[in-house]
C-alpha cells in the first residue's frame, strides 16, 4: 500500500529528504550539507554533481531511517532553492561550470547595461521581477559567455539549463538515457524569462539576455506527474525505480502550499538564512508599487495560475551566523536567543545587515551593512538583539509594500523556517506587526507543500480543503506593544536603512 509521499528539498545549504505520512506529519528525514564556493567576492557557486550525490544519498538515508521501500511511496515531489543556476551538457550529464547561487552578484554591470539600456520597467511589465543580479538571466548568460564554446554548444541543442529542481528531474528520470527536462511555473517565474501572464518563455526576454530557447525547460504545472525514477539512477533508482515525481514547487512558494497558505490575502514568512514573506493574491497577477515581486505561488494542472507578491529579504538567519563564525560572540545560533534576552532593549543600536546590497522593498545593490546608534554602553549583548531585531524589521517593511500593493492589510502571519523557533524573535514580530503572528506544529513546511503538490498529482491527496485539515497551530504570539511606540521603532529602522544608501557609490 503506497501509504507515504517523498519530498526533496534541495536548499542553499543542504539537501534533505523527508518521508510524509497521509495526514501531513513528517516520519523521518534525512539531510547533507554541501560545500560553499566564494571564488571573488560576491561571487557564490555549488557543485552540483555533490548536490546530485547527496540527494541520491539523502533519499536512501530517509528511506532506511523510515523502513520503507519503493512499494510504499505513492510519488516523489521536489523542492529547491530558486534562481540558482545550472547549466549541462545533454550528451554527458555534466555540468559545464558550477551552479551560480541565487546570492551572487557578479552579473550587477551586465544588470547596468540592460537598465541603461531602456529601464528596468520593461522587465517587470512582463516577469513582475525588478532586474536584478538575483535572477537566472543574466547567470545564464554569464555561464554562455565564459565557458569556452558553451554559447555554440545551447545554440545547437547540446546544452539545458534549469535550477536544482530540473536537475534532479532530470538526473532522476534517466539523465543523459532519456532523462525529462523540466521545471515549473513557479521556478520558471524567478528567471526572468518567462511572461507570468502566458507562463512560456518571452522570445523578446530571450533575445535581451542572449539565451538560445533550445536550452530551456519545458514549464509545466507545479503538480503533476513529469516522469518516472529511472532504475539507472544510482542507489535511488533501487529503491524507486518506477515510481512517479509528480510535484515541482520553488522553495518559497513549497513553504506557502506546505503553510496552506492559498487564499488571497493570506501569508507566510519562513526565517532562514535569507527571508521570504509570500503573500497569495489571487488568479491575476498584481505588479507592484512597492518593490515587491509578482510570483506564481502554484499552478495545478488544468487550472489558472495563482499568483503571489513576495518579500525577498537576503540577510536574516545569515546574520546569527555571522556573529557566530565572524564575531565569535555566540558559538551556536541558539546562543543568540539567550544573549539577547538578557538585556531590556537594544539602547538605540540598529544593525542593517545589508552585506550584498538590499533586497526587496529596497532593491539597492550599493548599500553595505552597517551599526548605528553605538555608545559605550553598548555591549556584545545590544549587538546581538540588534540583529535579531534587523529580521523583525525587515518583514515588517515587505508586509507594509504587501498591503499597501493589495490595499488589503493581513490579518494575522503563518511562519516557519530555522529561526521561527525563537519565541522572542516571534513576539517582537508579532508587536512590530500588529498582527498575530502564528506558528504550525509541523515546521517542516517547505518539504511538506512539495509532498503536498506530489500528492495531489496522483490522488493520495484529493483537495486544497483535505491538505488545509492538515494544518494545526503550535502557537500564536498576540501584538503587545502600543502604536505610538511601534511606529517610533519603525521610524528609527528606515531612518538607519537609508544611510546605507549609496554607501559603494560614493567610493
Ligand atoms: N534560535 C535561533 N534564533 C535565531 N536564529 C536561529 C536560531 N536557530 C537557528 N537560527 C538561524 O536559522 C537559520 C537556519 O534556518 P533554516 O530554515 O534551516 O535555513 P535555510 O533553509 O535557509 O538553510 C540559520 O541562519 C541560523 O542562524
Ligand atoms: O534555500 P533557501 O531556503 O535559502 O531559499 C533560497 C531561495 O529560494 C532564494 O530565492
Amino acid at each position: 500500500m503506497r501509504r507515504y509521499v517523498l519530498a526533496i528539498d534541495q536548499g542553499t545549504t543542504s539537501s534533505r529528504a523527508v518521508v510524509v505520512d497521509g495526514s501531513g506529519l513528517i516520519v523521518a528525514t534525512a539531510q547533507r550539507e554541501h560545500r560553499q564556493y566564494f571564488p571573488h567576492p560576491g561571487w557564490v557557486e555549488h557543485d552540483v554533481v555533490e548536490i546530485r550525490d547527496n540527494v541520491r544519498l539523502v533519499v536512501a538515508e530517509a528511506l532506511a531511517a523510515a523502513g520503507l521501500g519503493g512499494a510504499d511511496i505513492a510519488a516523489v515531489g521536489l523542492t529547491n532553492q530558486r534562481e540558482t543556476t545550472v547549466v549541462w551538457d545533454r550528451r554527458t550529464g555534466e555540468p559545464v561550470h558550477r551552479a551560480i547561487v541565487w546570492q551572487d552578484t557578479r552579473t550587477r554591470a551586465a544588470v547596468d547595461a540592460l537598465a541603461a539600456d531602456g529601464g528596468t520597467g520593461r522587465f517587470q511589465a512582463v516577469t513582475g521581477l525588478p532586474l536584478a543580479t538575483y535572477f537566472s538571466a543574466t547567470k545564464i548568460a554569464w555561464i554562455l559567455d565564459h565557458v569556452p564554446g558553451a554559447r555554440a554548444d545551447a545554440e545547437a541543442g547540446h546544452l539545458a539549463f534549469g535550477t536544482t529542481d530540473s536537475w534532479m528531474l532530470w538526473n532522476l528520470t534517466g539523465g543523459p538515457a532519456g532523462g525529462v527536462h523540466a521545471t515549473d511555473a513557479t521556478n520558471a517565474s524567478r528567471t526572468l524569462l518567462m511572461d507570468l501572464r502566458t507562463l512560456e518563455w518571452s522570445p523578446a526576454l530571450l533575445e535581451a539576455f542572449g539565451i538560445p530557447a533550445a536550452m530551456l525547460p519545458r514549464i509545466a504545472a507545479s503538480a503533476e506527474v513529469y516522469g518516472t525514477v529511472a532504475a539507472s539512477e544510482p542507489l535511488v533508482g533501487e529503491v524507486l525505480a518506477g515510481v512517479p515525481v509528480a510535484g515541482i514547487l520553488g522553495d518559497q512558494q513549497a513553504a506557502t502550499f506546505g503553510q496552506t497558505v492559498f487564499a488571497p490575502g493570506a501569508a507566510k514568512n519562513t526565517y532562514g538564512t535569507g527571508c521570504f514573506m509570500d503573500m497569495v493574491t489571487g488568479t491575476e497577477p498584481v505588479f507592484s508599487a512597492n518593490g515587491l515581486l509578482t510570483t506564481v505561488a502554484y499552478r495545478l494542472a488544468g487550472q489558472d495560475p495563482v499568483y503571489a507578491l513576495e518579500g525577498s529579504i537576503a540577510e536574516a538567519g545569515s546574520l546569527v551566523q555571522w556573529l557566530r563564525d565572524n564575531l565569535g560572540i555566540i558559538s551556536t545560533s541558539a546562543e543568540v536567543e539567550q544573549l539577547a534576552a538578557s538585556v531590556e532593549d537594544n539602547a538605540g543600536v540598529y544593525f542593517v545587515p545589508a552585506f550584498s546590497g538590499l533586497f526587496a522593498p529596497h532593491w539597492r545593490p550599493e548599500a553595505r551593512g552597517a551599526v548605528f546608534g553605538l555608545t559605550r554602553y553598548a555591549t556584545r549583548a545590544h549587538l546581538a538583539r540588534a540583529a535579531l531585531e534587523a529580521t523583525a524589521f525587515q518583514v515588517a517593511e515587505v508586509v507594509a509594500a504587501a498591503a499597501a500593493d493589495c490595499s488589503r492589510p493581513l490579518t494575522e502571519l503563518r511562519v516557519d523556517g530555522g529561526m521561527a523557533v525563537n519565541d522572542a524573535l516571534m513576539q517582537f514580530q508579532a508587536d512590530l506587526l500588529g498582527i498575530d503572528v502564528v506558528r504550525p506544529a509541523v515546521t517542516e513546511t517547505t518539504a511538506l507543500g512539495a509532498a503536498f503538490a506530489a500528492g495531489l498529482a496522483v490522488g493520495h491527496w484529493s483537495s486544497l480543503e483535505e491538505l488545509g485539515r492538515t494544518w494545526h497551530e503550535e502557537r500564536r504570539f498576540v501584538p503587545d506593544l502600543d502604536a505610538g511606540r511601534r511606529a517610533a521603532l519603525l521610524r528609527r529602522w528606515d531612518s538607519a536603512v537609508r544611510r546605507t544608501f549609496g554607501w559603494l557609490d560614493d567610493a
